[in-house]
């Protein structure tokens, strides 16, 4: 399932894999061994970074191009000679000796008949750009910035405080691509171009935040190379849910369609396991329970119409229910609490072999012991299980892991927490990361902050039950369940309440889901 979802990420419009530096290296390099030259590829990305300047600014603008020791600075004379030879006044300014320029970046320089002036924070100054061409570091950024560069950054940053706009080659410099990380000082850019496919560093946070808007620029790198670089990674898009979204059979019923069962906190506690289980019905789960302790059974059937509503009494109770095998997707943590009660409603969850997503209080219970809890999720069978922390849920379980305490990126945290664990994490935020045990992983990034709001964790857990109860996958069910909830939180706007995600919910799918058979049948009425 989670092959086929990479498989079909690829049919997508807007390419969905996410290249790490590395990967990208080897993309670039296996173009180059088919036969197209490097310097080919350098005059198609600097090309493409000069058009980035002319769709915004006229010609006669000042234009300072920054261009370090690398490529990336092969990249920045290229786009110069462009822009001059357009009536742009443009400035070079190298970090470093021309001399030590190799390679591809050395021919590109040649080619530069203007002048090359020694990058001084003054001399960016003095050149009063409008434009500044940010061609310092790209993917060979390899540790932290000092010195020189780093004071260069200080001055473009200043510089676009005083109205100069940014356009970034590859990165702004001084973000980590495969990390989104900040190494020291960064660029702040208005537009990043990058090439062939954007890399992670992109979409995480805090790189997200420095690149500005995005243009993806087809350098002549083939779509065949990916074949061979097998990234790990992708976006979650529209294409993608698109084609994991179940679509309910003319022949079926609603058992067809899995029946989730949410466990709902005491009388006191009630909201969020209502808040998961109305989602799962919205997403299409073909029927929802929600298992209430006697407590709570009055307040959750006052509250409920469609969600029914059975009194199971503690682990024992949820334990019995789960006999019955067609409940098929499980949901817990939400307003359940944090202690013992909740560590053995999760034992009861997680025996047998149904789909369970844990959240909140359910993970919150093990931060005392996580080993168990981590042994009792690898014991479970492949594909069934999903975790979906915020971030402190997240810290409190698996940041004592040396593995993780020492990741460098968020991507690489939540691969660890799946491989330690088995399940397919999902790490919530603006960038939420999503791995499973193989390392395969998503990011999704659509979410407005206004998502940020009391519940919204809740709505997200019933989203990836109701999809799970409907056969998708892990993998599948939480990449395609974030990107839905995301989309809501846009449907929906400013103002946003938890309450409203599930009740757009309807309207989202309907553009996402062809209904030819509902058609069909319309038009048969109309004949006869
Ligand atoms: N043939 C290719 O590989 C292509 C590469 N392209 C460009 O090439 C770039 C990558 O080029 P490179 O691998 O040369 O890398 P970069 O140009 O990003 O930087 C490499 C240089 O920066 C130095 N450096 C790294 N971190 C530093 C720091 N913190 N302080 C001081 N110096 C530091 C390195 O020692 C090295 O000299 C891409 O970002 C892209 O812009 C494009 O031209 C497309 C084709
Ligand atoms: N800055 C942000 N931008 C977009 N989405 C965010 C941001 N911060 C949090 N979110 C999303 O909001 C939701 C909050 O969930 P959670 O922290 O579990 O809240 P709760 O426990 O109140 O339900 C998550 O889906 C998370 O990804
Ligand atoms: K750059």
């Amino acid at each position: 399932m989670r092959s086929a979802l990479l498989r079909s990420a690829a049919l997508g419009s807007a390419p969905p894999e996410l290249l790490t530096t590395a990967e990208m290296g080897r993309a670039d390099r296996s173009t180059i061994d088919s036969g197209t030259p490097g310097i080919v590829l350098m005059e198609n990305a600097g090309r493409a970074v000069a058009e980035a300047v002319m769709r915004r600014h006229p010609p006669g603008s000042r234009v300072v191009v920054l261009a370090g020791p690398g490529n990336n600075g092969g990249d920045g004379f290229v786009a110069a000679r462009r822009l001059a030879a357009v009536g742009f006044r443009v400035t070079l300014l190298l970090a470093g000796a021309p001399e030590r320029l190799k390679g591809d970046a050395a021919e590109a320089a040649r080619r530069w008949t203007g002048p090359t002036r020694p990058a001084t924070p003054e001399a960016l100054a003095a050149a009063r750009p409008h434009v500044i061409v940010d061609a310092l570091f790209g993917a060979g950024l390899d540790r932290p910035v000092d010195g020189l560069p780093r004071a260069l950054i200080g001055a473009v940053n200043a510089a676009r405080a005083d109205g100069a706009a940014v356009v970034a080659v590859d990165l702004p410099s001084g973000v980590n691509g495969t990390t989104g990380a900040v190494m020291g000082a960064a660029i702040e850019a208005d537009e990043s171009v990058t090439f062939f496919r954007a890399k992670p560093g992109h979409w995480l946070l805090p790189g997200r935040l420095r690149r500005g808007r995005l243009t993806i620029a087809d350098i002549g790198i083939p779509d065949a190379v990916l074949a061979t670089v097998q990234p790990r990674c992708i976006l979650v898009g529209p294409e993608l849910v698109r084609a994991s979204l179940p679509v309910p059979s003319l022949a079926g019923h609603k058992y067809d369609r899995g029946h989730v069962v949410v466990v709902s906190g005491g009388g006191h506690t009630t909201g969020a396991a209502r808040l998961a289980a109305r989602a799962a019905l919205r997403v299409g789960a073909g029927l929802v329970t929600l298992a209430s302790p006697a407590d709570a059974v009055a307040v959750n059937a006052a509250a409920n119409v469609a969600v029914m509503v059975r009194q199971t009494d503690a682990a024992e109770g949820l334990a019995t229910l789960l006999e019955d095998r067609r409940f098929n997707a499980v949901a817990l943590g939400p307003g359940l609490g944090v202690g013992a009660a909740t560590r053995d409603l999760v034992g009861s969850a997680l025996a047998g072999c149904r789909a369970v997503v844990l959240d909140a209080d359910a993970l919150t219970s093990f931060v005392d012991d996580p080993e168990a809890f981590f042994t009792a999720l690898r014991a479970r069978p492949p594909g069934t299980t999903v975790l979906t922390p915020h971030d402190g849920e997240f810290s409190r379980l698996f940041d004592k892991l040396p593995e993780i305490h020492e990741a460098s990126s968020k991507l690489d945290r939540v691969r660890a927490a799946a491989r330690r664990t088995g399940a397919v994490v999902l790490l919530k935020g603006a960038d939420t990361t999503i791995a499973d045990l193989d390392g395969c992983a998503a990011i999704n990034a659509n979410a407005p902050a206004h998502l940020a709001t009391a519940g919204a964790g809740d709505v997200l857990t019933g989203l990836v039950a109701g999809l799970l109860a409907q056969g998708l996958g892990a993998f599948t069910a939480a990449a395609t369940a974030a990107w839905l909830h995301g989309e809501a939180a846009r449907l929906v706007g400013p103002g946003l309440i938890a309450e409203d995600l599930s009740e757009v919910m309807p309207s989202l799918l309907a553009r996402l889901i062809e209904p030819p058979a509902v058609a069909e049948s319309a038009h048969d009425r109309v004949i006869r």
